[in-house]
């Protein structure tokens, strides 16, 4: 037998399978999908398996033989290995790097060199060797392969001789590959296997041994295996007194597996279907028959904030799992809330697992190993749980679709969304993207022309909608703040009037205060108040950030950073001032204007603590605060009873970003903030305050109008060509030295255009802009550059870019000039 291997070398050269026979012994245990050592040069290297074959055309006398296998189940299913060659066409990326993204982080290889003795003997040079020499060797053997590390640190002062003993073939090196992380194993003790005995035994003992009995008696309650050390806790005693029991055979002691399961000292109510509105059950019936007739629909369902979008994707998921299948559902990593675990723990119990990137490796790889054994039937997780290895999937849900977070920013560049429907269209499943404010991307393909351009790749969206919230709950009403307005009249603070007589009249009334700032509106920097001097990063063309925590300023590019100034390095000015976060600021100011506030602070800063994302949440909840004031972090999910006020501080920040998505981003943001007010029997009140309060993004928002936004933004994206009317790639160039990247940006236009105008024929229009300089002109000392496509009509952009990107080869490889393709791209920069 033979396999095509994917080894762990991100190259071009290497972006292709290699041929390896499978040695006798290891066919049972190999299958398309499985991981495995294969010799590589003189490494050893970890490789995916991606076909088997019976035959080579290769001459199979000089093909190499599988080294090692690594699991005993494959982590991916074949499935998932054609999707990641689907990923790599797609998004341009390298096949590995793309299979590498689908499995969790514990078990991407880690090498480890081992020794060996070389057999047989004699083959060596004759070469007279110490005493200690001797003795390493018969170490060696003794143990049959030696870690190397290991072993130099035992001999740690013989490593010369070591070193000997390999460069004339008395030891081999040789190079293995291991997980990065192994399974967590805990001393378990088991009962007998007839529990009978057990009385027989207790009087058997004698009077002398008390904790003895106690074992015994312990498992006459409770005949399960435990851990040891629960026992020992739990009955107070010492291993001894276990091991005792052990020894005549009565108990069993074995190390066992655990799992390390991040929610096991949790326990969740359980929750039974609520009897859902009219408009839910509209929404409901549709989903659910697409799922029974496995009809590989795409539906976009928009819903208000608050019109129980969750407890239809909850009684879909149910009728998914009815019909004996498995689901997925995404949610964006920040609202990966404890509040948003518990709805569907409490729903489907230990029949989920959840995937968000707070977990550590370990936990991580144990919720992921549930799935691989078919413990589970559905995942809730960011982003990358939708590579979850199930394999009779029926429904995938893509909550908040509009989230920026399901767009990967580094290789492969892949939209969860994208991912989501190839997989449901290999399974027959269908998906269900939820949003308050659909993207412009997926609500076009719910419009007529869409329907006509749809191909498989790219099928056309089935619009459903829930237009009001649950029990006919009022949204709530919001008002724009003219803060230009505020400054004519005096008013210099963060708050206008208004927005502080209405925290004034919460504090009152006990009720509770969201309120939003979002980071990229204030900037945390180092300015010299005297000249103006403003502390950038030497490498990269950005300014430096202020932690105050660390007290250092800091390029979040590079990780360059330095203590935090006393004085202006440039006039040598004491007044140099280091602009703490934005919401630092209002929590001080907040602290000013009500004395005694009780202000939860979310955001980069006070979130990075495992854990303390949830803390904050809980207390919020059982009203220990008045006011929760942080980023977006603040603005999705959260369904608090007390909430009747919102603020949003700044809500032209976004705005002002030099990015084609900032009114749709300010609009969403907004909608979403404001939908936290009032989602119970309070009703909700929301301020807006800003700077430009007639934009349309603004003033929709204020109206809850989703679709008069749309109709607008609509317009200005065709007329600029920008999506979801054109498509764009975005390829950045990058290197130490301009005249080549100027050099190379040129070479690479032209041949781009030249590409392009051969696909005018076929109807294709394509624009190509640049090369220009990269929004960030500088990163880590590489200058970028950057060209830009444009192009609408059903194209494969893939081979065509590919072709343009031949050009560059030589500057790739002779002089190390990056060249990164994003398709799709969210970030402009
Ligand atoms: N059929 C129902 N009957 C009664 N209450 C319901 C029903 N469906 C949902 N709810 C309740 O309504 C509230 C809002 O629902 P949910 O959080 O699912 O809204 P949502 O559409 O996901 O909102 P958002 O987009 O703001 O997160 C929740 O407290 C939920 O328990
Ligand atoms: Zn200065
Ligand atoms: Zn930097």
């Amino acid at each position: 037998m033979y396999a095509k291997v994917i080894v762990d070398v991100p190259a071009k050269q290497t972006n292709r399978a290699f041929d390896y026979m499978v040695p006798e012994a290891m066919k049972d245990w190999i299958a398309v999908g499985s991981r495995v050592g294969v010799p590589f040069g003189p490494r050893t290297l970890q490789g995916f398996v991606v076909e088997l074959h019976e035959g080579t055309e290769l001459d199979a006398g000089k093909i190499k033989s599988v080294a090692q296998t690594l699991d005993l189940t494959p982590p991916l299913t074949p499935e998932l290995v054609k999707l990641g060659r689907w990923m790599s066409r797609t998004y341009m990326c390298h096949e590995i790097t793309a299979l590498q993204a689908m499995i969790p982080g514990a078990l991407k290889a880690k090498y480890e060199r081992h020794v060996c003795v070389r057999e047989p003997e004699g083959q060596q040079q004759n070469t007279m060797l110490l005493p200690i020499q001797h003795e390493i060797i018969q170490y060696v053997r003794s143990k049959e392969s030696v870690e190397l590390e290991s072993l130099l640190a035992r001999y740690a002062s013989e490593g010369v001789l070591i070193r000997q003993l390999i460069d004339e073939g008395y030891l081999e090196e040789m190079q293995l590959v291991k997980d990065r992380m192994t399974t967590k194993k805990a001393l378990t003790v088991f009962p007998p296997e007839s529990l009978e005995q057990l009385d027989a035994w207790i009087d058997e003992l004698s009077v002398r041994a008390a904790k003895q009995k106690e074992v015994l008696e312990h498992f006459k309650r409770h005949p399960e295996p435990i851990k040891l050390t629960e026992l020992l806790s739990e009955l107070n005693i010492s291993a001894s007194t276990v091991k005792g029991l052990a020894e005549r055979g009565w108990l069993r002691i074995e190390e066992v597996e655990v799992q390390r399961d991040p929610y096991a000292s949790r326990t969740f109510r359980p929750t039974s279907p609520l009897p859902l509105t009219p408009e839910q059950q509209q929404v409901f019936g549709c989903i659910r028959e697409s799922v029974n007739a496995r009809e590989r629909h795409v539906f976009l369902l928009q819903g208000v904030t608050g019109s129980g979008k969750t407890e239809v994707y909850l009684q879909s998921i149910q009728s998914c799992l009815d019909l004996g299948r498995e689901a997925i559902v995404l949610v964006p990593e920040i609202s990966l809330t404890p509040q948003m675990v518990e709805r569907f723990k409490g729903r489907f119990g230990n029949r989920v697992a959840v995937l968000h990137s707070r977990l550590s490796h370990g936990e991580r790889y144990d919720e992921w190993r549930k799935i691989v054994r078919r413990d589970v039937q559905v995942v809730i997780g960011a982003r990358s749980a939708i590579f979850a290895p199930f394999t009779n999937l029926g429904l995938i849900i893509i909550d908040e679709e509009h989230e920026t977070t399901y767009k990967q920013e580094e290789s492969p560049k892949y939209h969860a969304r994208d991912v989501a429907v190839a997989r449901a269209r290999y399974h027959g499943a269908s998906v269900v993207l939820g949003s308050a404010t659909p993207s412009l991307e997926s609500m076009y393909r719910t419009l007529p022309q869409a329907k006509q351009q749809a191909t498989v790749h790219r099928p056309a969206f089935e619009l459903l909608s829930m237009p009001s919230r649950v029990e006919g709950r009022p949204l709530p009403k919001v008002n724009i703040i003219d803060m230009r307005e505020e400054l004519k009249n005096g008013n210099r603070s963060m708050f206008s009037r208004a927005l502080y007589k209405a925290i004034e009249e919460r504090l009152q009334k006990k009720e509770q205060t969201v309120l939003l700032l979002n980071r990229r509106g204030y900037a945390t920097f180092v300015m010299c108040r005297t000249c103006g001097y403003v502390a950038d990063c030497p490498h990269c063309d950005i300014s430096l950030t202020y932690h105050q925590s660390s007290k250092a300023i800091r390029c979040h590019y590079c990780g360059y950073a330095e203590r935090e100034l006393s004085v202006c390095p440039d006039c040598g000015s004491e007044h140099i001032r280091h602009f703490g976060t934005g919401t630092q600021r209002v929590e001080e100011e907040l602290g000013k204007l009500f004395p005694g506030i009780r202000v939860i602070r979310m955001d980069v800063d006070t979130t990075t603590e495992k854990g303390s994302h949830e803390k904050w949440l809980t207390m919020f909840r059982n009203r220990q605060a008045d006011v929760l004031l942080g980023t977006q972090m603040v603005a999705k999910g959260l369904d608090f009873p007390y909430v009747t006020l919102v603020g949003a501080l700044a809500a032209d920040s976004v705005l002002n970003l030099p990015d084609f998505r900032s009114a749709e981003r300010t609009f969403q943001l907004l909608t979403q903030v404001a939908g936290r007010a009032g989602r119970h029997q309070l009703p909700g009140e929301v301020f807006v305050q800003t700077y430009t309060p007639e934009h349309y993004s603004i003033v929709s928002a204020s109206r809850h109008d989703y679709t008069s936004f749309m109709n607008k933004e609509m317009q200005i994206r065709q007329l600029h060509n920008y999506p979801p009317f054109h498509r764009l790639v975005l390829i950045t160039l990058s290197h130490e030295q301009v005249p080549l990247l100027l050099r190379s940006g040129e070479v690479l236009a032209s041949r781009l255009k030249e590409l392009s105008r051969s696909l005018a024929d076929g109807g294709v229009e394509m624009e190509v802009l640049g090369p220009v300089a990269s929004p960030i002109s500088r990163i880590k000392d590489r200058y970028r550059f950057q060209c830009m496509i444009k192009y609408r009509g059903e194209t494969e952009i893939a081979p065509l870019l590919e072709q343009a990107a031949a050009v560059l080869d030589d500057a790739v490889k002779g002089q190390k000039l990056t060249l990164s393709i994003d398709v799709d791209p969210f970030i402009l920069m």
